[in-house]
């Protein structure tokens, strides 16, 4: 079905996830008449990624916790507001924040998928709710050993539901479900890694995985308890043109593979796309990116549908840049290797096959069978996250939001799976609260928009930014490119120069994708402004060096003309509370390997926070062991998404973590006072 030029009603806005919109009143001429039309302040402070949707003139937004709101898209009044109360406690089962990515829209329904698992059908008019059912099968969670999170959006075809989860940082093992879009009954289920003992599922992966997987993996590594992995966390695309779903498979669990599958196999079908029929689940084919998975590569990363012409033959192409630094090019029917060519330096392998696609991996690129600590690039966040790229038909161009995040990769002792808190298989240690460390490491970590070419499959241009982790990309047919910044800005680019053509200081990093839409004739640029996800949140010093701004969580919309104002910056964040207790030294080194594996996935490396959830070293608690231990052992703060960790930390272990954050209290606090 062909979709109207004004609106946005899918989450790369057509089936072809190509972020493009054929407006054109935002043009390189007149983009410099581009101003802030209207803003909205969303309820939290915390991080923003997701899409939002544009229909006949109205908004369909999600934020952060799975909270959807409709809103005139022309003027910003609130049409209807959903909260489907996801609990607090869900907050420490993710890996990256209770973030959204956005909606799904089919015939007047518009669908969410929630932190805890559920999908609801919404009435697109009313926002009341239809249907919701819960995604997560009760064995799937192996009694509560698993975790499983939802923050991708759904994808329709053929009136099923499609959705996924997260996890493979904790145990889960991935699967994707299918739903009658009317009515939420189940339709069928794709798990994408084996059941132990090759058991079938009664799902509709139960021969492929026979067949083709399981023999991949050792049938007595750690998934057989850990699950393996594989979570559908972002990118489910349906083609109508070969009626095929590719799903973006994640990576291993744990990410030890020597752990994992005792260093044997490919272990299928973790970092592949899966091409699957949309209303029976029917396995098509495979292609897997990473074989061997050990760094978490993901092959979650957006994908989009291109036709090229390549060495003179018109192709039907599924186009993908995942974390593990090639930009790939498939035969979007067969699944056939067509090329993958690094977008960004890469050094875990030098090269693929030229004729199958699999990667030539630098044998000590495997740290877990080395035994030897391996400086990875990409790191685990890859070259390219979870942002959207985007391309312009017109400029022939793939916008990749590009990085670099280099990460040292080692084998943890004595790894066991334990419940709550990551199970990596990977030593935790993290950066020394030393300037010159952090700023030597931090001369590694860049960031920018790239414009690929996709048929040439080489960089036609680079735009350097501050740092890494910027928002993804929106292309137009005005020749612009948009993105927001890390450190704040959002930008509109010349898309065939990479000249910045228009800068907004939004006061907050973006990690959001924009969107472009009209109504009533008038084309406007719209953004969820809120820095978040996973690096801020575990990035310590890293995400902090280049943006120690405040986070401030709203969507921002642009047009020609317009003339709002954000209001003036109040904030001051965090206030330092004044520390007057000195450390127990004996406790803290124990503190800090409590504090690495339970808190600094939300909190920070090293008690840094990245900007968005409390930095502890400023925290109040600190000052009374009841007060702290009220919070992180039994949970004063569950509602907003710290959990007691009584259940895995006794007394002890809570109060060695607090004796390290006033240790590192101390520190902060002798810093800023010899700055003075
Ligand atoms: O393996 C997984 O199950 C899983 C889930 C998620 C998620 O659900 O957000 C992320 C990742 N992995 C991941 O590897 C990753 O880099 C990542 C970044 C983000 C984010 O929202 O910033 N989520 C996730
Ligand atoms: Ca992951």
């Amino acid at each position: 079905m062909a979709v109207p030029d004004r609106d946005w009603p899918q989450h790369g806005r057509t089936t072809a996830e190509q972020r493009y919109s054929p407006l054109t009143q935002i043009d390189t001429h007149t983009v410099g008449r581009l101003g802030l039309a209207w803003y909205q302040d969303f309820d939290t402070f915390r991080g923003q990624e997701g899409t939002p949707l544009v229909v006949d003139g109205v908004m369909y937004v999600t934020t952060n916790w799975s909270k959807v709101e409709a809103l005139n898209a022309a003027t910003g009044a609130v049409l209807w507001r959903y909260d489907p109360r996801v609990p607090g406690n869900v907050a420490a089962k993710g890996c990256c924040d209770t973030v959204n990515r956005g909606a799904a829209y089919w015939e007047g329904r518009v669908y969410i998928g929630t932190f805890d698992g559920r999908l609801i059908a919404l009435d697109a008019r009313t926002g009341h709710q239809l249907w919701s059912v819960n995604t997560i099968p009760a064995e799937a969670s192996l009694g509560g050993i698993r975790s499983y999170t939802i923050d991708g959006a759904p994808r329709v075809a053929k009136g099923v539901v499609m959705i996924g989860n997260g996890g493979a940082e904790f145990g889960a093992r991935g699967f994707v479900s299918g739903f009658d879009g009317r009515t939420g009954a189940l339709k069928w289920r794709f798990y994408t890694v084996p059941a132990p003992g090759n058991r079938p599922d009664g799902a509709a992966s139960d021969t492929v995985l026979a067949q083709k997987a399981y023999r991949t993996w050792s049938p007595t590594g750690a998934w057989t308890r850990s699950g393996g992995g594989g979570t559908v966390w972002d990118s489910i695309v349906y083609d109508p043109q070969t009626d095929l779903v590719f799903l973006g498979v994640g990576n291993g669990s744990p990410w030890s593979y020597k752990v994992r599958s005792n260093g044997v196999g490919s272990n299928l079908f973790l970092g592949s796309i899966v091409a699957i029929r949309p209303e029976t689940g029917e396995y098509v084919w495979h292609f897997q990116e990473t074989p061997m998975d050990q760094w978490d590569f993901t092959a979650s990363q957006p994908m989009m549908v291109l036709d090229l012409t390549i060495g003179g033959v018109r192709r039907h192409l599924l186009a993908q840049a995942p974390k593990n630094g090639f930009f790939y090019l498939l035969d979007a029917a067969s699944g056939e290797f067509v090329s993958a060519i690094p977008y960004t330096f890469l050094n875990w392998a030098d090269g693929v096959d030229p004729l199958t696609g699999r990667p030539r991996v630098v044998p000590d690129a495997l740290w877990s069978l080395t035994g030897q600590t391996w400086m990875g690039i990409p790191g685990s966040l890859g070259g390219h996250n979870w942002a959207p790229m985007a391309y312009s038909p017109r400029t022939g161009y793939v916008y990749i939001p590009a990085q670099q995040l280099p990460e040292p990769f080692k084998s943890e002792k004595d790894f066991h799976l334990h419940a709550m808190g990551v199970n990596l298989g990977i030593d935790m240690a993290g950066l020394p609260d030393v300037p010159a460390v952090i700023a030597a490491v931090t001369s590694g970590v860049k960031g920018w928009l790239e414009a690929w070419d996709p048929v040439a499959g080489k960089v036609a241009f680079r735009v350097e930014h501050d740092t890494a982790w910027n928002g993804g990309v929106l292309a137009t047919a005005g020749d612009l490119v948009f993105q927001g910044l890390a450190t704040g800005g959002f930008e509109a680019y010349n898309a065939r120069t990479g000249a910045v053509l228009y800068h907004f200081d939004a006061h907050t990093g973006i990690v959001a994708p924009p969107i472009s839409y009209a109504v009533d004739g008038r084309q406007y640029v719209a953004v969820e402004a809120g820095w978040g996800g996973v690096f801020p949140l575990m990035g310590g010093a890293l995400a902090r060096y280049r943006n120690p701004g405040i986070n401030h969580s709203r969507l921002l919309v642009f047009a020609l003309d317009g003339h709002a104002r954000l209001p003036a910056e109040t904030r001051t964040g965090q206030l330092p509370t004044p520390i007057t207790q000195t450390a127990d030294q004996a406790q803290v080194p124990a503190g800090y390997d409590l504090y690495q594996h339970y808190c600094l996935a939300c909190h920070g490396d090293n008690a840094v926070g990245g900007g968005v959830l409390p930095d502890l070293r400023f925290s109040g608690a600190l000052a009374s062991s009841d007060a702290f231990n009220a919070v992180v052992a039994r949970g004063a703060l569950t509602a907003y998404g710290m959990v007691g960790f009584s259940s895995v930390l006794a007394a002890q272990d809570v109060e060695k973590i607090r004796q390290f954050l006033i240790s590192r209290a101390v520190a902060r606090q002798a810093a800023e006072t010899g700055k003075k």
